[in-house]
């Protein structure tokens, strides 16, 4: 039997982190666990995960949290009742850059389950020291663009995110000459169906309601704006090389269907499980052998229904904005995205209206200068800085 995969998980103590750790938990055999990352809001957490799985590194971003792990290492110890001198403590990197120094380090993959932008520089780090890189972190390839695509040799990127992971799925073993599209489902989040009149005071809790996935806050409240499914359009065409105008999106309040292709032919192949992120971060970590029981499967003995409808994109532009801004290329995903996470901010702070958040994306695109294609990530991060400082404006000014 071969050896099992070691796995840095970025990210570790978040919504797909933790995840990560669990499938990891349920196949010693063929997974390992040996560095983890986080920002440094939970070290407490963040402890008991290195201490239990014994890993040999642990990256946290908040440089004066290197003190509080440390302590935490003590602490969780202790509770374990392992006596002082007789263990090994992992290793810390602090700081800023720490993510990116963890995700150089020798694995056989790298979990990448940050939350934002933040995310581009431990994505292109481990893909640049030849790890694999299981990407759930849509932001940074939406950010980065062709800097990471030409940064990741074929096979490199292997798509966490439900709906990429069920079109990687879909696509494997057929020719890509036979697609005619790819069609991503969206669950159309927890105010599918209302008018634009009634979104206008749906508060931060409203949002963070989502109807079929248990997520961190921000990705949840994207999926409420439908700014997720702009995201992952963006994130589909870098990911498998369709143009805009051959992938799709539908209204799938289910989340059962988790996207599909569909063949010259007519023939469409959909990938279907229960809403549960343990299977796409199982397959793309075991990518590509499926690892056994990761989740309970469909239960056809009982009656259900899927519904498909079509996005109403009057209530809901951010997807067409999100098309448009892939189509012109170069930095502007990376202007609507950074345009997104500061408007998001501003929203859970309760400093900016829901409908505000799209309208915020809109005006930073319609005054953004022609910043021409990035060649380095020096150019994605000033384009950024460009986005971030005005959203804040348009911000402010409400
Ligand atoms: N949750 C889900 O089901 C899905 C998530 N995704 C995507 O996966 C990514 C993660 O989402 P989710 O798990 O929900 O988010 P969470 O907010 O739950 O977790 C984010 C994690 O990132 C850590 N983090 C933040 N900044 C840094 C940093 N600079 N360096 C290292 N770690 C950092 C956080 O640590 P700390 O708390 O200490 O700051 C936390 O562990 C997002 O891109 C999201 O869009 C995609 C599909 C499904
Ligand atoms: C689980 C997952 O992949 C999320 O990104 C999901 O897509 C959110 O659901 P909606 O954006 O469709 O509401
Ligand atoms: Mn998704």
């Amino acid at each position: 039997m071969s050896e099992p995969r070691e796995v840095t998980v970025l990210g570790s103590t978040g919504s797909i982190g933790r995840q990560a750790i669990a499938v990891a938990r349920q196949n010693p055999g063929r997974l390992q666990v040996t560095g983890l990352a986080a920002g440094g809001g939970d070290v407490a957490l963040l402890a008991e995960q290195a201490l239990s799985l014994g890993v040999r590194t642990v990256a946290v971003a908040r440089a004066t949290a290197a003190q509080d792990l440390q302590l935490a290492f003590y602490a969780a110890a202790q509770q374990r009742g392992w006596a002082q001198g007789h263990y090994t403590l992992p290793e810390i990197l602090a700081g800023p850059r720490a993510a990116e120094e963890l995700a150089a380090r020798p694995a056989d993959v790298v979990l990448n389950g940050i939350t934002g932008s933040i995310g581009l520089g431990p994505t292109l780090s481990a893909l640049r020291a030849g790890r694999t890189v299981a990407l759930a972190n849509k932001e940074s390839l939406v950010a980065g663009g062709e800097l990471v695509k030409q940064a990741a040799a074929p096979g490199q990127l292997v798509p966490v995110d439900s709906e990429h992971s069920a079109l990687a799925q879909c696509l494997r073993g057929g020719a890509r000459g036979e697609v005619a599209r790819l069609v991503l489902t969206a669950s159309g989040g927890p105010f599918r169906g209302r008018s634009a009149a009634e979104l206008a005071g749906v508060t931060r809790e409203q949002a963070l309601a989502h109807p079929t996935w248990d997520m961190g806050p921000v990705v949840t409240i994207n999926s409420a704006t439908l700014v997720n499914k702009g995201l992952e359009l963006i994130e589909a065409h870098l990911l498998f090389d369709v143009p805009y105008a051959d992938i799709d999106v539908v209204v799938h309040p289910q989340s059962i269907v988790h996207s599909m292709v569909t063949f010259a032919d007519g023939a469409t192949i959909a990938q279907a499980s229960p809403p549960d992120m343990r299977l796409p971060i199982a397959l793309a970590l075991a990518w590509p052998d499926r690892l056994p029981d990761v989740q309970p499967a469909l239960d056809w003995s009982q009656a259900s229904t899927w519904e498909f409808m079509p996005l109403d994109s009057e209530v809901f532009p951010a997807v067409r904005l999100a098309r448009q801004a892939g189509e012109a290329g170069g930095v502007v995903p990376a202007l609507f995205n950074a345009a997104n996470e500061e408007a998001v901010a501003a929203f859970a702070a309760g400093h900016l209206a829901f409908t505000a958040i799209v309208q915020v994306i809109a005006r930073t695109l319609d005054a953004a200068p022609d910043l021409g294609a990035p060649t380095c990530v020096e150019d994605v991060l000033a384009a950024e800085k460009w986005a971030r400082e005005h959203a804040r404006v348009a911000i402010a000014g409400g």
